[in-house]
């Protein structure tokens, strides 16, 4: 049976630092047509704030049939709760600090005895945005040219095996070139891009060239309605012929 994630278009990352729009719930992020949750950020995150996210979120899904995922940041945050269908795990491959890449991995194997190994699945990080917390949290190396990334996309699945590769420009919206040349470097690992993604052109820019597109801020600071049309936009592209040199 393939990875559940090979299916996915777009999910949603709620940060439970951050509040859903007035009047709108766990159900409604479901009801968007998203393809899974992520729950996860990077500053001012705890157990607790993990906990009061992850329970209705979970309870949602289920409901709604979508998967929920936890993102944790560092082994603090994560949180074995019912309901969860699994737990995505980054890896940072352009850190600075190579904590990111398997130090804090390390820890938390040695503290944490509940590690369900068969729903924890790793995600090779390359960060793009300079700007942004998770670049500055593990000092990340983002000057990197297209054909750097297409490198480190490589090496992910190549020589590290990893199933899912992840360019993140959270904040921004990224280099189109650069999505086009880590996907044409990936032979069989899913390519997920997130940031900036505020509407349905942008989804569509870049479900086209990545495999699943990844939308944060924009359900904290927009709404449902904002988030559905980003759908459309992945689903839309994720229907285009496949161009011939991808
Ligand atoms: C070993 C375990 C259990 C965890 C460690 C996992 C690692 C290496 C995390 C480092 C990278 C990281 C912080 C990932 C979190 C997910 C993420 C990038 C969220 C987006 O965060 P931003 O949008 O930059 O930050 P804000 O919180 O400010 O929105
Ligand atoms: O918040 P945005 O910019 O949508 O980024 C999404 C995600 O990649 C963040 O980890
Ligand atoms: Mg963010």
């Amino acid at each position: 049976m393939s990875a559940p994630w090979t299916e996915w278009d777009h999910i949603v990352k709620l940060d439970p630092d951050k509040t859903l729009v007035d009047g709108e719930s766990y159900a409604d992020v479901c009801k968007t047509g998203t393809d899974a949750i992520e729950i996860g950020g990077t500053t001012g995150m705890t157990e607790e704030k993990m906990t009061e996210v992850i329970e209705p979120c979970a309870a949602a899904g289920r409901e709604h049939d979508v998967p929920v995922y936890i993102e944790p940041s560092h082994p603090g945050t994560v949180v074995h709760a019912d309901g969860l269908s699994g737990y995505l795990v980054p890896t940072v491959f352009n850190a600075g600090d190579i904590a990111w890449l398997t130090g804090v991995h390390k820890e938390w194997a040695r503290m944490d005895a509940e590690i369900d190994w068969d729903r924890t699945h790793t995600e090779a990080y390359i960060v793009l945005n300079p700007d942004s917390s998770v670049a500055e949290y593990t000092q990340a190396n983002c000057d990197l040219d297209a054909d750097e990334v297409a490198a480190y996309a490589t090496v992910a699945e190549r020589m590290f095996g990893q199933r899912i590769v992840y360019l993140e420009y959270s904040g921004t919206f990224g280099d189109p070139d650069v999505v086009t040349a880590a996907s044409d470097a990936l032979d069989d690992a899913t390519l997920f891009y997130g940031g900036g993604i505020g509407d349905y052109d942008a989804a569509r820019e870049m479900g086209g060239r990545a495999d699943t597109v990844i939308v944060g801020d924009l359900v904290h600071d927009e709404g449902c309605d904002a988030v559905r049309e980003t759908v459309r936009g992945a689903k839309e592209a994720g229907q285009e012929p496949v161009e011939p040199d991808r």
